[in-house]
């Protein structure tokens, strides 16, 4: 299976003279010396790919890039240099008309700003992207009720944007994204503007129709939790390069570097970790000889601290063909929700062996 989308060495630079630009940050400039002669260097070397029905997040702070990349990958924006595919297809090599083709067909972009037409009905905004196609009416109108409906807003096809509330008003962008078939989905900051309970409320029933449609889907944030909540696969940008893609528990677990570590500082660790991250692969072979629960490496953190808080030993882990894959110490659980590698340090006091898992145990 080839990948849906693909970036290749992309960069993008504006100022003067952005291909010399380039030859110096291949040759290991960086953001800064370019800045001192009024050129910026805003995507730098990005290489990822995104695979079907995939959620791949891209985040980073304000001015790391995250848009600059976006509109490279609908070919809004020209790269400096790099590639974009798509489907396999070049799309830096094609030439306006086919461009504006495959953003109307094959690529849907849900904003930040909802951008809904005020004195259109919810039904007609919905059906924007298919009036853009030259759907037929009657079509249209059937394939933006179903997206609504897709949306929770079934029943309000009618109404006028300005009678929903903002949550509302999002849902529309997305019915509207969802209305057109394309199967890429580019998320700009979509649900960045709206309430942190209406927010969390988009990112759920994201998830949901994410789990029947299955849209390949880019989705850039600057907030970690959002990331980690949605991201199939994380990139996280700093001054224009990726520094680290990976799952969000590669991210938690194992940071690239201090950068990426102190983004996840405040991260609820409990909601992210599976057992794969905190068990241990060297078993004895007889562990889960009792008849007691096990778990699998997907078991996710807050199931396993239940399950061990039951058992009087460690937790076997096993394959989904039954067979025996690790352990998890209950020791080792405590750990991971406070520091960044899970592992125990020696307490300082002597009459407390730093390693007796009977003890620690006892008192987790
Ligand atoms: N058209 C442009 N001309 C000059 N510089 C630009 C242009 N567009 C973006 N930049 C610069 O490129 C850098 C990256 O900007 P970009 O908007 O891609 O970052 P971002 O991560 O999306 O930030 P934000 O979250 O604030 O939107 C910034 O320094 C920005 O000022």
């Amino acid at each position: 299976m080839s990948s849906r989308l693909e970036a290749e060495h992309l960069y993008k630079v504006f100022g003067r003279r952005p291909g010399d630009a380039v030859t110096r940050l291949e040759q290991g400039a960086d953001r800064d010396e370019l800045r001192d002669d009024g050129t910026t260097a805003a995507v730098i070397d990005a290489s990822f790919s995104v695979e079907p029905g995939e959620i791949f997040v891209v985040m980073g702070l304000s001015g790391s890039g995250k848009s600059t990349l976006l509109r490279m990958l609908n070919g809004l924006l020209e790269p400096t240099a790099g590639h974009v595919r798509f489907d396999g297809q070049d799309m830096t090599a094609l030439g306006d008309r086919e461009l504006r083709a495959l953003r109307a067909n094959k690529i849907s972009m849900v904003f930040q700003h909802f951008a809904l037409f005020p004195h259109r009905s919810v039904r007609e905004n919905a059906a924007y992207g298919l009036s853009v196609q030259g759907v037929p009416r009657a079509e249209r109108e059937r394939r933006a009720d179903e997206a609504l409906a897709l949306c929770g807003l079934a029943g309000w096809e009618d109404s006028w944007p300005d009678e929903l509330s903002g949550g509302m008003q999002q849902r529309v962008g997305l019915a509207r994204a969802l209305a057109t078939d394309a199967d890429l989905l580019l998320m700009d900051e979509s649900f960045s503007a709206l309430d942190p309970l209406i927010r969390r409320d988009m990112q759920d029933q994201l998830l949901e129709l994410q789990k029947t449609l299955k849209k390949t889907i880019v989705f850039i944030t600057h907030d970690l939790n959002e990331a980690m909540r949605l991201g199939d696969r994380i990139a996280v940008m700093r001054d224009g390069r990726i520094v680290q893609t990976g799952t969000a528990e590669d991210i938690l677990v194992r940071p690239v570097d201090d950068y990426v570590a102190s983004f996840t500082k405040d991260v609820d660790r409990s909601r992210v970790l599976t057992t794969g991250a905190v068990m241990d692969p060297e078993t004895r072979g007889d562990e889960a000889d009792c008849d007691c629960p096990t778990v699998t490496p997907d078991t996710p953190f807050t199931e396993l601290c239940a399950l061990s808080a039951r058992l009087s030993h460690p937790v076997a882990v096993l394959s989904e063909d039954g067979e025996l894959v690790g352990v998890v110490r209950r020791q080792r659980l405590v750990g991971f929700l406070g520091d960044r590698q899970g592992a125990p340090e020696p307490c300082g006091n002597p009459s407390v062996p730093a390693h007796v898992d009977g003890k620690v145990t006892a008192r987790a």
